[in-house]
């Protein structure tokens, strides 16, 4: 899940903000009242931050277990930071683990015939989304 976040965040430039202050970002001038958007999903594939970050790989997450995306890691902020941050970080990722741990549990999951590899695509929009619908042969197990 942490790796689904950080290459699929749900809100890609979180919510925008306005600068109260003059102040500088890495060279930059912000004068107070500026709208600042924040992204997120670029900054979560910045090279200088991620080994491969184009790469799903929920492993690189097993070794770095200080990188959290609870707002105070600012290279992974899925779910934003600071006093506007999400306020449902705990609710969703308890809700998530329970939803994805029954599917485990209850279903082996294939490609379709034919398929070479899962579509991936993201659809442009203030949320992300799947271009196109997920295409899975769900079979239901024995536990
Ligand atoms: C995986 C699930 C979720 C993700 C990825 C997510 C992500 C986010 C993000 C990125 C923001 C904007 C933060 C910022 O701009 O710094 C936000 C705000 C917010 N989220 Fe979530 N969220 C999730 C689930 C939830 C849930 C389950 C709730 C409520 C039960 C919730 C309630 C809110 C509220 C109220 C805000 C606005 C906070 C404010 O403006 O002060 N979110 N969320």
């Amino acid at each position: 899940m942490k790796e689904s976040l950080r290459l699929h965040p749900s809100i890609p430039l979180l919510v925008p903000r306005e600068s109260t202050q003059d102040t500088k970002v890495m060279g930059y001038n912000i004068p107070t009242g500026t709208q600042v958007m924040v992204n997120a999903w670029a900054i979560a594939r910045d090279p200088k931050e991620w080994e491969n970050p184009e790469e799903f790989n929920p492993e690189r997450f097993f070794n770095n277990t200080e990188v959290d995306f609870r707002g105070f890691n600012f290279e992974y902020i899925p779910f934003g930071a600071g006093r506007r941050g999400c306020p449902g970080i705990t609710f969703a990722m308890a809700v998530n683990e329970f939803a994805l741990a029954k599917l485990m549990l209850n279903f082996d999951f294939a490609l379709p015939i034919g398929a070479k590899d899962w579509d991936l695509l993201e659809a442009v929009g203030s949320t992300v989304h799947k271009k196109y619908p997920l295409l899975v042969v769900a079979t239901p197990c024995s536990s």
